[in-house]
């Protein structure tokens, strides 16, 4: 164990924002060699290539179009070079395409990106480094988001940083009324990928400079009307959104450099219509109220008659979900979507984990409720969560070595020991949970769903 952390070498050109000299209430432990053979290894195992059989190309959400003559095609991709952003000359073929665009086009039914994507250290490159030529607020939401837009046209969503890293949620403060944290962000998508799910946008954590990536060259007017200097001289803007829009909300550079998370943004809405569904385990959001599913025991009978839970997939899904919500702490889970084109049969994405992260002190057992109540589990999950409970590849080792890579880890660890902590405690509740419905049914295929059949444990 060592005090002091010393920056681990990344290939970004991060400049130290000062925000790290605030007192560590707890002990950072260095990422070391273990830690990331660790990961390697677990990225080696064989349960993270057993895949769904090859995808047909119906199983893509976007594709090229493919008639018209090979100049019409390569035609379709120019543009005039517009100002600010490059000149652009993409083809048909895919190493012509920028990161963001192969990761639009690599999106499948199952999944976001590929287990070893080849795209995907490019696109968190992309996401870390490349200039940034337009930054505007996120109309919708509860609290201040920005998207950020990149001189080769792709797009990011940004969350800033409103507390210290090592803050955690007080108390007496309800779920719903919890700021939302970018790192938070940041380790959500690490997890999810650890887990092998693949279903959060790849995010990063980048410095961003709110004078001259953000104020000067917004065109949202109202968003620009918003910055003021702070008694100490540093940067800040509140934008305009129903919470937490106003001076005493505001979110500062130190003095201008700016923690926050940038999500790649997913295809166009006009490309790619995705649909929200009510979480069947949403919280009731009062705090008076109760929902139905903390009162019903057998709530899970009628989530399992009712459409579109009483076929395929689904109820895996939220599963899955929920599992990543209980080992993150997140409560927030009221929504999720799909992409309208697979209809019933895909994966559900796993957006805005900004509520995660907030106590590593505490668990919260009502997040499983979904796996007590249903007690149905993948057997690919379980394993993965096997494996991840043994020493040789322990979840909170490859956390650390995987946020290691993270531009921002180097700045402070996004994850304090006591996160990482509290991470494989749960994930020993959740292995338990599962013991526990295996030891009320009899039959182990009511509880476990083989999606793996030809894998031999
Ligand atoms: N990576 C992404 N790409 C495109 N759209 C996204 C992405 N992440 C989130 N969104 C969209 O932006 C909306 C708002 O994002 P998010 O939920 O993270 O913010 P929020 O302020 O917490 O919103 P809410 O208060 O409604 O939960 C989401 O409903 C989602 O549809
Ligand atoms: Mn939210």
């Amino acid at each position: 164990f060592q005090r002091a952390r010393t920056c681990n070498t990344t290939s970004t050109n991060l400049t130290r924002s000062g925000s790290t000299s605030a007192a560590r209430p707890v002990r950072q432990r260095r990422v070391g060699a273990a830690d990331l053979a660790k990961l390697k290894a677990l990225f080696s195992h064989a349960l993270y290539s057993q895949h769904a059989p090859s995808s047909p190309d119906d199983d893509t959400l976007l594709r090229i179009r493919t008639q018209g003559t090979e100049e019409q095609d390569g035609q379709q991709w120019l543009s005039n070079s517009q100002e600010g952003y490059d000149p652009i000359q993409w083809k048909g073929s895919a190493d012509t395409h920028p990161p963001w665009l192969r990761f639009h086009l690599g999106i499948t039914r199952w999944q976001l990106y590929q287990h070893r994507d080849i795209n995907l250290p490019a696109l968190l490159e992309q996401l870390s480094n490349h200039r940034i030529t337009s930054a505007v607020q996120k109309s919708g939401g509860t609290q201040l988001k920005l998207v950020i837009t990149f001189s080769n046209y792709g797009q990011a969503l940004f969350k800033p940083m409103k507390q210290e890293r090592y803050d955690e949620t007080n108390v007496n403060l309800y779920y719903f009324s919890d700021f939302e944290r970018h790192n938070a962000e940041i380790a959500a998508f690490h997890l999810d990928r650890i887990l092998g799910f693949r279903r959060v946008p790849p995010v990063v954590g980048r410095l961003v400079d709110v004078i001259k990536e953000i104020k000067e060259i917004t065109t949202d007017h109202k968003l620009a009307r918003t910055f003021f200097h702070s008694p100490v001289g540093n940067t800040c803007f509140y934008g305009q959104c129903s919470y937490y829009c106003s001076t005493e909300h505001a979110v500062c550079g130190r003095p201008r450099a700016l923690e926050g998370s940038l999500a790649a943004m997913l295809p166009d809405l006009s490309l790619a219509p995705r649909r929200s569904w009510r979480n069947p385990w949403r919280r009731s959001y009062s705090r008076s109220k109760l929902a139905l599913w903390e009162q019903t025991p057998t709530y899970c009978n009628a989530v399992k008659k009712t459409p579109p839970y009483d076929q395929g997939t689904r109820l895996l899904d939220i599963i899955d979900m929920t599992i990543l919500d209980f080992l993150q702490n997140n409560m927030d889970r009221h929504h999720y979507e799909t992409f309208e084109i697979f209809g019933n049969n895909t994966f559900l994405l796993h957006l805005d984990n900004g509520r995660a992260f907030g106590r590593h002190s505490k668990d919260e057992p009502s997040i499983l409720t979904p796996l007590v109540q249903c007690c149905r589990i993948r057997r690919s999950t379980l394993l993965r969560l096997q494996l991840l409970s043994s020493p040789q590849y322990r979840l909170s080792d490859v956390m650390r070595a995987s946020l290691s890579q993270d531009p921002l880890d180097a700045v402070a660890p996004l994850l304090t020991e006591s996160h990482l902590t509290a991470l494989d405690r749960r994930l020993a509740t959740v292995i338990q949970t599962v013991q526990q419905c295996l030891l009320r049914h009899p039959n182990h295929h009511d509880v476990i769903y083989d999606d793996i059949p030809d894998f031999l444990d």
